[in-house]
């Protein structure tokens, strides 16, 4: 079966996007979703996208790392899809149902209520989420939060300089974290501007993460470091991320189409 995809990114961090929401395809595996994602032999991204009927939303959004490991939320691909489908809509996500609004060039993102519960992260056992007791070498007393998806934030005094190449992975695979974890380094340079970059768990180092963008925003919100809006500056670009009193966080910024093209389901499967 011949497939159609759309190569797709937001701020680099890029996507295969298979629209199945016309004509359905056949299942979708990890194994199918790594080969799709791997840049040597296969078309190459950071996550495989696949779009689906939703029976409680406008449509469903499958999210699957390189790894191939399907996960609950992807703040960039939201983006991607708002300006694929060219309309507001909402979005079922297996970490809940998002509102995406296309807009000048990209698309602003209604990513719902952060979570902060130990075993909302989840946590392999309590403790405080907001200034954790636990450290990896220079990276210490790290936020939680799960914003669909978990992620964990340091803030540092120069997140260019530490080695989260190293740090990362052993970080995502901590037992403290049972689903493992997405790893985030960030410093705030003023009230309304903080510098990040994140390790992906599933997916290493990637040029942005609207997820940890947000995590990383609410972090820095919640310990006072910043105003209710900030502008996240990431390796690949810039987003802008509010808090409201409703506990809603909003994300925006841009996202691009690179190309399409097809492929042959059975030479991935
Ligand atoms: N690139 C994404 C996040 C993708 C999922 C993440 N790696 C996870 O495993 O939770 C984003 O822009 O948010």
């Amino acid at each position: 079966m011949r497939v159609p995809f759309i190569k797709m990114h937001g701020l680099g961090n890029d996507f295969v996007v298979l629209d199945a929401r016309g004509e359905g395809l056949p299942t979708m595996t990890p194994s199918i979703a790594a080969a799709l994602a791997d840049r040597r032999t296969g078309i190459g991204c950071d996550q495989v996208i696949l779009l689906e009927p939703s029976e409680t939303a406008d449509f469903r959004m499958r999210i699957f790392n390189s790894d191939g490991g399907e996960v609950e939320a992807c703040g960039n691909a939201s983006r991607a899809v708002a300006l694929l489908h060219g309309a507001e809509a909402s979005v079922e996500t297996a970490g809940g149902t998002i509102r995406v609004q296309p807009a000048n060039g990209g698309a602003s993102v209604d990513m719902g209520v952060p979570r902060f519960g130990w075993e909302e992260i989840p946590l392999a056992y309590a403790m405080d989420t907001l200034t954790m007791p636990v450290a990896w070498e220079p990276l210490k007393n790290p936020t939680a939060v799960n914003v669909g998806n978990p992620h964990v934030v340091f803030f540092v005094e120069n997140s260019d300089v530490v080695q989260l190449d190293r740090l990362g992975p052993e970080i995502e695979h901590d037992p403290l974290f049972p689903e493992r974890v997405n790893v985030n380094v960030a410093t705030v340079e003023s009230r309304r501007r903080i510098c990040l970059r994140v390790w992906e768990r599933g997916a290493g180092l990637t040029r942005a993460c609207g997820t940890g963008a947000c995590a990383t925003a609410v972090a820095a919100m919640r310990r006072g470091l910043v105003e209710r809006e900030v502008e996240v500056r990431l390796p690949g670009g810039t987003l802008t991320i509010a808090w409201a009193e409703d506990g809603r966080i909003t994300m925006t910024g841009p996202a691009a189409e690179a190309y399409r093209g097809s492929f042959e389901w059975d030479d991935f499967a």
